[in-house]
């Protein structure tokens, strides 16, 4: 993906904010930071100083789905300042059509009671680039389409 330096001074949005609806992805980028994730208090944090070598795992919405809220899907965004262009490449995991999501019996029990329906990830996923979902919070489009409870805070 290529983000176009913001005119000059600018801090200005790359792109929106929001969490992956892939189960992963693996992202790299090249010189240019600009990557921020929100913390719980509402602060967002950019990942600065990451290694040429280095790639950030982003867990998605359907593998929170499946560890039962135990991994997060980090709502994150992309800001730009400064006078370069930034690069970056995104390795998304899609799995097979027909792949159904499940929570494993291991992640239920008393302290923590099934949060999400089974979910076949591609009728999520379409659900999620879908017209009607326009109206929802990105960050909510999980717990509408499969949470048994409402919504945990990330
Ligand atoms: O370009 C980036 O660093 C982030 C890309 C991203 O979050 C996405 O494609 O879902
Ligand atoms: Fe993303």
């Amino acid at each position: 993906m290529k983000y176009m330096a913001p005119p000059p001074g600018e801090y200005e949005r790359g792109l929106f904010a929001h969490t992956d609806k892939p189960v992963s992805t693996l992202i790299c980028e090249d010189q240019v930071s600009g990557l921020e994730i929100e913390v719980n208090d509402g602060q967002w944090i950019k990942l600065t100083n990451l290694s040429p070598s280095s790639f950030v795992f982003v867990v998605g919405d359907p593998l929170k789905a499946w560890s039962n809220g135990r991994l997060k899907s980090v709502n994150h965004r992309v800001m730009m300042s400064g006078d370069k262009d930034r690069y970056s490449i995104a390795a998304f995991v899609i799995p097979n059509e027909g792949t159904i999501i499940k929570t494993p019996k291991e992640f239920i029990d008393d302290q923590h009671p099934r949060l999400f329906k089974d979910l076949d990830f591609m009728e999520f996923f379409l659900f999620a680039f879908s017209d009607p979902a326009r109206h929802i919070d990105n960050g909510e489009l999980l717990h509408v389409f499969a949470g048994l409870s409402p919504p945990v805070s990330n």
